[in-house]
């Protein structure tokens, strides 16, 4: 155990023995005895592995086999919950496969975003462990209780009221050797990384390479030269003009650190018109040179023109052409490239990534629109940096889908009389009002957490798009937590432009219902699997396009958290695409070193990373990887390895148990080996993954990461066995997945350019599989579910 793991439980020991009777239950139990595995508990458990759903009795039999003596098992630190909660809260085993797995896949997402240690604990005593009826922080959705776990905070010691250490406190994340004086006023993670990277040369695992700390803060600047010194008498006649011209000093006050949010705070919430116009209570306006609000805007915010926002015209105008995917890796030339851009009238220095300014823009209307209906105004709710909602503004500053507003030769206008608003949109004719464009057509497509989606059809080429109707804010629900969930699907969903990744077509706020617009791809990939009809081949492409898409998002910064199955679609060329942005993060800032912490559980309890669970904070980058790996086991097993990433799920349990440790704590804040002598200058050796899948017994397949590994093909194991590294700074860090020999040599489907379009080129040894179109949605595969019970 190292001794930061032991200085770390050391003081949740003291935490514990200070603090109410409940968190001496939690006191951290390290005797391998105390925790035998018993094959009864075991036996209980109905989440198994096994190759194939036919296995499930050979499974059982295993299961209840004898752990050796000789073996380690883990225990979880504030673990009461864990260990008084029942192994009957895992699948039932007695199901077939594929229904345990189709129950236990219609997960929803849970999600507290930014939520602080006091503001989990309002939700403690709402938590369940019976699973069925836990509490969604959505407050539940249309979709039948009984078909979904809903994730819980049931999660470690948020009930206890302790503040859970960050991960990247007790994991050297950062790497301040480059910049070490700056770093003075860092977390401790980075003193700790130092003096690391002193000892070991280094020698830093490559998914740690980025970040310098876990905290954003300027760099000092020793000495400035002198053509950057303003004098004060400069400054004051600056800002003397600045305060005749409120309209330019706003947007220039635009930072891109942190402001945006306690900006987009006041946006949010701002009471009325009379407050939304006054700049210093609405945060954002628009640039004074640029072209101005649009005076035709059929809105009373907008109409006293004392709010500077983005002319929607412009705004629209911007975004029709230059709209069409560009491959990945453009962005940048996007983002400051075009020449028609209102930002391109700034100095570069007071430029904005011209998104931004849009979005804010866009989103400003709609929110004093939608504040003036369905939200009541609440000035002082201050939105944290690092949620969803700065995490969303900060979005396009990162990526290309400046793009979206880019020049372009839109109608003349995008509002229209009364009864909506597209608030984004690069489809033609977005002037007409959203339900003269286009009409519902077919079933449901699936409802989630976050809102219902139907199919429809543009009427004007009969074309057919997803439409996702944003839920509307449930009673006992904050307007914050709201606003968050809804602004970061909106500013990520207008921001992100790969092929792997839903492209949004437009948002429109019409009869106080937020729709989303998206390309209609035609499966469920959840669908897909669960018709048993997936070549191995096709898992693999599938799996390939997935951490494509994954790649892209860590590319520019953003983190999905909440991928899994029910969250990819594919359509009939057999491109998946991510879906649902409503729990994505930033985690980098453009231009920044410095990692944001994520925090909240969130995402679906099979699809979570452990560390989840056990910390407030962490890096969102390695949630990802693991629940990609959690997908391709799904994908191959067709069913989850487990129910949750906790002890009291005894799969997960004896996946954790039989290594070298025997804490859950110390394997997940486990740091790669440093490099020997010999592999530090053996670039080859080098690669050699210090990691916390160190095996007792690597022939028991009963016990360890082999338990989920063995039932996966032999060339997927090595990777799959680095991307569920219980430990995040072990994990492998996409780049690293993407150069894997086993992945490079996946024949994947992909989109690529052709003149003005894209064609798909299709990998060369598989097909898709097609289902019927009443089985290729959740919801179709839902309703069949209801059907075959009641026949039954
Ligand atoms: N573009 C699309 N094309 C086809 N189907 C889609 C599309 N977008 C969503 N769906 C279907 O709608 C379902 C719900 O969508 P989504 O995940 O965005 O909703 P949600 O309310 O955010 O769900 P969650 O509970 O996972 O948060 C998906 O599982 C999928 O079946």
């Amino acid at each position: 155990m190292s001794s930061l793991t032991r200085l770390l439980q050391e003081k949740r020991k003291n935490e514990a023995s200070n603090s109410s009777p409940r968190t001496s239950a939690d006191t951290l139990t390290t005797t391998p005895e105390s925790h035998p595995l018993d094959a009864q508990t075991r036996n209980k458990s109905s989440s198994h592995i096994a190759s194939d759903s036919n296995s499930s009795n050979g499974e059982r039999n295993r299961a209840t086999m004898p752990v050796p003596g000789s073996v380690t098992t883990v225990t979880q630190i504030y673990s009461e919950e864990d260990s008084s909660s029942t192994a009957g809260s895992s699948l039932d085993e007695r199901n077939q496969f594929s229904s345990s797995f189709l129950n236990s896949n219609f997960a929803h997402t849970a999600s507290l975003y930014g939520t602080s240690a006091q503001s989990k604990d309002r939700f403690g005593s709402l938590i369940n462990d019976q699973g069925a009826a836990g509490l969604s922080s959505y407050g539940g959705s249309s979709l039948a209780p009984q078909n979904r776990i809903t994730s819980r905070l049931s999660a470690t010691s948020h009930t206890s009221g302790k503040v859970i250490p960050s991960l990247s406190s007790s994991i050297p994340y950062s790497v301040p050797n480059s910049n070490k004086d700056n770093n003075s006023s860092n977390s401790n993670s980075s003193s700790l990384s130092s003096s690391w990277l002193e000892t070991y040369a280094g020698g830093l695992p490559s998914n740690i390479s980025a970040i310098d700390s876990n905290v954003i803060s300027s760099p000092k600047v020793d000495s400035v030269e002198p053509r950057f010194i303003i004098s004060k008498q400069k400054l004051q006649k600056a800002s003397m003009d600045n305060n005749n011209n409120t309209t330019a000093t706003q947007a220039r006050s635009i930072s891109r650190s942190g402001s945006f949010s306690s900006q987009l705070g006041n946006l949010f919430f701002s009471k009325n018109s009379k407050e939304s116009s006054n700049p210093n209570s609405a945060g954002m306006t628009y640039p004074a040179n640029s072209n101005g609000p649009s005076t035709s805007i059929k809105n009373s915010n907008v109409a006293n023109g004392s709010t500077a926002i983005p002319k929607p015209i412009r705004a629209r105008q911007s975004s029709i052409y230059s709209v069409s995917r560009q491959p990945t890796g453009s962005y940048t030339d996007n983002l400051y490239g075009s020449p028609s851009s209102v930002h391109d009238h700034l100095p570069p220095s007071q430029s904005v990534p011209r998104s931004q300014h849009s979005s804010i823009g866009d989103l400003k209307r709609f929110f004093k629109k939608s504040s003036s209906s369905n939200l009541s105004s609440n000035n002082n709710n201050a939105i944290p940096n690092g949620s969803p909602v700065s995490t969303g503004m900060a979005v396009p500053s990162h990526s290309h889908s400046s793009s979206h507003f880019a020049a372009g030769n839109y109608p003349s206008s995008n509002s229209y009389n009364g009864n909506g608003d597209t608030i984004y949109s690069h489809a033609h004719g977005s002037a007409v009002p959203f339900s003269k464009r286009y009409v519902k057509t077919g079933e449901d497509l699936g409802a989630g957490a976050g809102g219902s989606v139907k199919l429809v059809q543009r009427i004007v080429d009969n074309q057919i798009f997803a439409v996702k109707e944003f839920r509307t804010k449930f009673e006992n629900e904050s307007k914050r937590d709201y606003v968050k969930k809804i602004t970061s699907e909106y500013c990520i969903g207008t921001t992100l432009n790969h092929p792997n990744i839903i492209e949004t077509i437009e948002i429109v706020y019409e009869n106080d219902r937020i729709l989303q617009v998206m390309e209609y791809c035609e499966y469920d990939l959840f669908a897909i699997v669960m018709s048993n009809k997936m070549s191995y081949e096709e898992i693999c492409c599938c799996f390939k396009q997935i951490l494509t898409g994954v790649q892209y998002l860590h590319s520019i910064g953003l983190a999905h958290r909440d991928l899994k199955l029910d969250n990819c679609v594919i359509n009939e060329k057999g491109v998946v695409k991510l879906i649902d942005f409503g729990a994505a993060v930033v985690f980098s800032y453009p231009f920044s070193k410095n990692l944001v912490e994520a925090s909240g559980i969130v995402g679906s309890d099979p699809y979570l990373a452990p560390e989840v669970c056990i910390f407030a904070k962490y890096d969102p980058r390695p949630v990802d990887i693991w629940s990609s790996a959690i997908i391709f086991a799904c994908m191959i097993l067709k069913k989850f390895p487990w129910k949750i990433p906790k002890l009291r799920d005894n799969s997960f349990k004896l996946f954790c148990s039989g290594r070298d440790c025997d804490s859950l704590s110390s394997l997940v804040t486990r740091t790669p080996d440093p490099p020997s002598y010999d592999e530090s200058h053996s670039p080859e050796k080098k690669k050699s993954e210090g990691s916390s899948n160190n095996v007792s017994d690597p022939n028991n397949v009963n016990i360890g990461p082999q338990r989920l590994l063995h039932s996966l093909p032999e060339e997927t194991q090595h990777i799959i066995s680095r991307m569920i590294d219980l430990a995040p700074a072990c994990r492998g860090n996409i780049d690293e997945i993407m150069e894997d020999p086993w992945i490079r040599s996946i024949s994947m489907c992909r989109m690529v350019e052709d003149g003005l379009a894209f064609k798909v080129v299709e990998g060369d040894d598989h097909h898709h599989t097609q289902v019927d179109q009443s089985e290729a949605h959740i919801a179709g595969l839902e309703k069949k579910k209801k059907k075959d019970k009641q026949n039954n």
